[in-house]
């Protein structure tokens, strides 16, 4: 379970964005809202990739566990981008081995077989082999996915990773990720526009409208 306890991103003196409540495993929560109003600071936040200017307080737990000022290797979140952003000069299998934490197998041969197996489930390991710069933007979508679950995370961050595909494409990716986020009994947090993304989810949904000068903070 992921659970914000008075989490707040604020920029320049003015909260951006405050959240309670929690996700439970396998469960999404949509963030909507116009651009600008700060989500995805909200999921740079809980990843660990932001600093000044922006300032951060309360608490995000995974678990029982407080994460809000670990490390970001620590703090077990996996994250996907619009772009699938693979490594080209990896083959597929190896951008997924990559991420296969050292913990979790240490030889090469056995981190190539954990990313085999995590491609499989995205069904993609008959292109193991191939150059990403080959695939198409579904497939690399399927890739991306394949190497954010062999980090073992605890939470998937998605910060709009469907916008770039075609409405079939998106749909059929979309029911991949929640599927597996499921499966792997992870709380999700998506940054999304189209509420159709939210209602895929069945998600809860929450609205960030941006603060007026001197609101919040
Ligand atoms: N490095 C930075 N330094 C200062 N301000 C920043 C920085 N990055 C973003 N901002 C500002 O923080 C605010 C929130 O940006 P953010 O990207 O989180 O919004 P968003 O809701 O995700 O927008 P979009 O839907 O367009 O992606 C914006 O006003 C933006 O201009």
């Amino acid at each position: 379970m992921l659970r914000f306890d008075e989490f707040a991103v604020a920029l320049g003196g003015r909260t951006l964005v405050r959240l309670d409540g929690t996700v439970a495993a396998g469960k999404v929560l949509a963030v909507m809202g116009p651009s600008g109003a700060g989500k995805s600071s909200l999921l740079k936040a809980v990843a660990g990739l932001i600093g000044p200017p922006f300032v951060v307080s309360g608490r995000v737990l995974v678990g029982e566990e407080d994460i809000t000022r670990l490390p970001v290797e620590a703090r077990g979140v996996g994250l996907m981008f619009q772009d699938a952003l693979l490594f080209p000069h990896m083959s597929v299998v190896g951008n997924v081995m990559f991420a296969v934490p050292r913990r979790v197998a240490r030889s090469r041969g056995a981190r190539r077989e954990v990313a085999m197996g995590h491609l499989g489930r995205v069904a993609m390991a008959h292109l193991a082999e191939a150059d990403p710069a080959t695939l198409s933007g579904g497939e690399r979508s399927r890739v991306a996915l394949a190497r954010t679950l062999a980090g073992a995370p605890r939470v998937l961050l998605l910060d709009e990773p469907f916008a770039a595909l075609d409405q079939a494409l998106k749909a059929r990716t979309r029911d991949i990720v929640f599927r597996l986020a499921a499966e792997d009994g992870l709380p999700v947090v998506m940054v999304s526009h189209d509420p159709a993304d939210a209602e895929a989810a069945r998600a809860q949904v929450v609205e960030i409208r941006p603060c007026q000068e001197g609101e919040g903070s």
